[in-house]
């Protein structure tokens, strides 16, 4: 197996996210549930993972023998989970060049800003559409603007199916229903969509004001769907923001490459 072969592992607050990497090249990249400790130690004990690749951790077989592992949590539970692991990585926000950062700011923001920023120039405006929905922004010194949290798109669907007696688990649908809802599904559908669209909005549109020509990227598992509903109500603005799978990763390989050098 060739030195310059990685893996990249992003733990989020709902699953992992994986990528592996030759160098700069990213090679693949997929999504995985939480694993179970005793997985991760089996993984930490075996020579080969590629037992593994198959059914756990990728749709395809990677033949790499313990490979590193570079990682990026917010969830500290599931780090500790991977410390098990012989060559593991982990990045903190100490790494990353940014000034400004405040220090409970989330790796997965800042290394999700950095590779906005590396791929598309300063100022960039990233907004992560996980779990939580974020907006976090740098000015054209690569300095942290700031930047906004909110319930990401499933977490607001579940609040509500969670939280109230009389209204059910409505999950998130990709067309956009129409505004004023006349059954309880699509009313929540309603509220929803058209809220955080108008968020987004105005958050972008307040961007710009300060940053006219800040490239704005799009990640996070409900990438597409926020796009696509943003797309039926304003195509123009819709137009201008930049679908970026995977972010965090070009983030994560800004990091790789900086230790190179
Ligand atoms: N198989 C899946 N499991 C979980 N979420 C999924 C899945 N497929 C799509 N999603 C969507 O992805 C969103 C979560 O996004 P993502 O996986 O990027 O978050 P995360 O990285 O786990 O969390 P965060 O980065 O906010 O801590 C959910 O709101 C959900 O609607
Ligand atoms: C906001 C989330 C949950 C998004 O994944 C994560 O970046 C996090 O836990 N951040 C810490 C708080 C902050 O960024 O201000
Ligand atoms: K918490």
């Amino acid at each position: 197996m060739s030195k310059s072969h990685w893996l990249a592992l992003v733990i989020g607050n709902s699953r992992l996210h994986w990528a592996w990497f030759n160098a700069e090249r990213l090679q693949a990249a997929w999504d995985t549930a939480y694993l179970p400790a005793s997985i991760v130690q089996k993984l930490a004990s075996c020579h080969d993972i590629t037992d593994f690749s198959q059914e756990i951790l990728a749709p395809r077989a990677i033949n790499i023998t313990s490979p590193p592992i570079y990682i990026a949590s917010v969830v500290p539970s599931q780090t500790a989970i991977w410390r098990t692991y012989p060559n593991l990585h982990e990045i903190t926000l100490a790494q990353v060049p940014l000034q400004g950062v405040y220090p409970t700011l989330g790796i997965d923001r800042a290394l999700a800003l950095w590779g906005a920023g590396a791929t598309w120039g300063f100022p960039a405006l990233v907004i992560d559409a996980g779990t939580a929905l974020t907006f976090t922004g740098a000015n054209g010194d690569r300095t942290l603007v700031g930047g906004a949290i909110l319930p990401g798109v499933r977490l607001q669907f579940q609040a509500l199916g969670e939280r109230t007696a009389g209204l059910p688990l409505v999950d998130p649908q990709e067309l956009l229903s129409p505004r004023w809802g006349l059954s309880t599904p699509t009313s929540i559908q309603s509220g929803v969509m058209y809220t955080l669209i108008a968020g987004i909005k105005d958050f972008v549109n307040a961007w710009w004001q300060e940053f006219p020509a800040s490239c704005v990227a799009i990640t996070g598992g409900d990438r597409t769907l926020i796009l696509n509903c943003f797309q039926l109500q304003h195509p123009d603005i819709a137009a201008k923001i930049t679908s970026a799978p995977h972010l965090i990763f070009q983030g994560i390989c800004c990091y790789w490459a900086s230790l190179e050098e």
